[in-house]
């Protein structure tokens, strides 16, 4: 069994660096390579490379970006298991993996754990593994990545909604759902492959990687007041029951809006509305610390 660690050392503010050192002695009975990449996109690059080689485990070491990364170079047709050693920031797709917290078994887990078949989403040309949505959250999103990220987890992502939520105007957007078509004016729209993002959050609660489907959450236009109770709500996924939020499964969806309109996947600007978002069932196989299908 032979397995490529795609490391991104700017992963975390640079945190992925001191946690490559951390794992490297555990690392030494595994047939491990280690590549580093160069720059934003060289990632998926190093995982087109090996993606084709059956049984070959691609480990991505950094965070969500670059786990982001990496599947756009394994899919569509790859053969290799996908596992990450979490050195990001929000870190959100390794909570629902089911890791061991010690370090020796965590990496023992990544490089040769049980595997489960994991759904993925398509959005204009490209995959994504966590969530990916339009409004508010693509804005925070934005804003995150454009400055040097301080500090890991929830903390930078609160700055960045403290920072946008009395600038940001709702927006007029219309989902699209098996011809049924619905407008409203929107604060935010989440699409959910799986249930966190932004450090924590659990933005999309019923979300379930193995069930075919997204769990959509769109929150109608809010005033800037009411965005922080909502937000408070947001960390335990009780945010869900509010009358401004509304949530349904579909496992494929169009989204229209404003064309200037940011959208994100995997907390990543990947363009602009519209875009048609669908769900890739057992995509990929994912190494993950027991085969439980229910999240953590
Ligand atoms: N060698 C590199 N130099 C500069 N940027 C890089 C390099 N390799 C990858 N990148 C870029 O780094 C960005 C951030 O990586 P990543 O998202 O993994 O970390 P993070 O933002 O700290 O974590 P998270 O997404 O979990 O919040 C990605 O958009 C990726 O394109």
């Amino acid at each position: 069994m032979a397995a490529r660690i795609i490391y991104n050392p700017t992963a975390g503010n640079g945190r992925a660096v001191h946690v490559l050192e951390s794992v490297k002695p555990f690392l030494e009975k595994f047939d491990v390579e280690i590549v580093e990449t160069q720059g934003p996109g060289h990632a998926t690059q190093l995982a087109q490379e090996v993606a084709d080689i059956e049984d070959m485990t691609v480990v991505s070491l950094g965070g969500d970006g670059t786990h982001h990364e990496v599947i756009n170079g394994l899919m569509p047709s790859g053969k290799a298991i996908f596992s990450v050693i979490p050195a990001g920031t929000g870190n959100d797709f390794v909570r629902m993996l089911r890791y061991p917290k010690a370090l020796d078994q965590m990496v023992d887990t990544a490089l040769r754990g049980p595997h489960q078949w994991f759904d993925l989403g398509h959005i204009d040309g490209q995959y994504f593994l966590t969530v990916a949505g339009a409004g508010f959250d693509a804005e925070v999103a934005g804003w995150v990545n454009q400055r040097k990220k301080q500090g890991n987890g929830t903390w930078v992502f609160i700055r960045g909604i403290l920072y946008n939520a009395f600038g940001y105007r709702p927006q007029p957007m219309t989902v699209t759902l098996q011809e049924a078509t619905r407008s409203q004016n929107t604060f935010m729209i989440a699409i959910g492959n799986t249930q966190y993002y932004a450090g924590g959050m659990k933005i999309c609660p019923e979300a379930n990687p193995h069930d075919g489907e997204f769990q959509v959450v769109w929150i109608e236009g809010i005033s800037p007041w009411q965005v922080f109770p909502l937000l408070a709500r947001v960390f335990r996924g009780s945010h869900v029951s509010r009358k401004v939020v509304k949530t349904f499964p579909a496992a494929s969806l169009t989204l229209e809006g404003p064309k200037a309109l940011w959208v994100h996947a995997d907390g990543e600007l990947i363009g602009h509305l519209p875009v048609t978002v669908k769900t890739v069932p057992k995509a990929i196989r994912v190494r993950v610390g027991s085969m439980e299908q229910d999240a953590p």
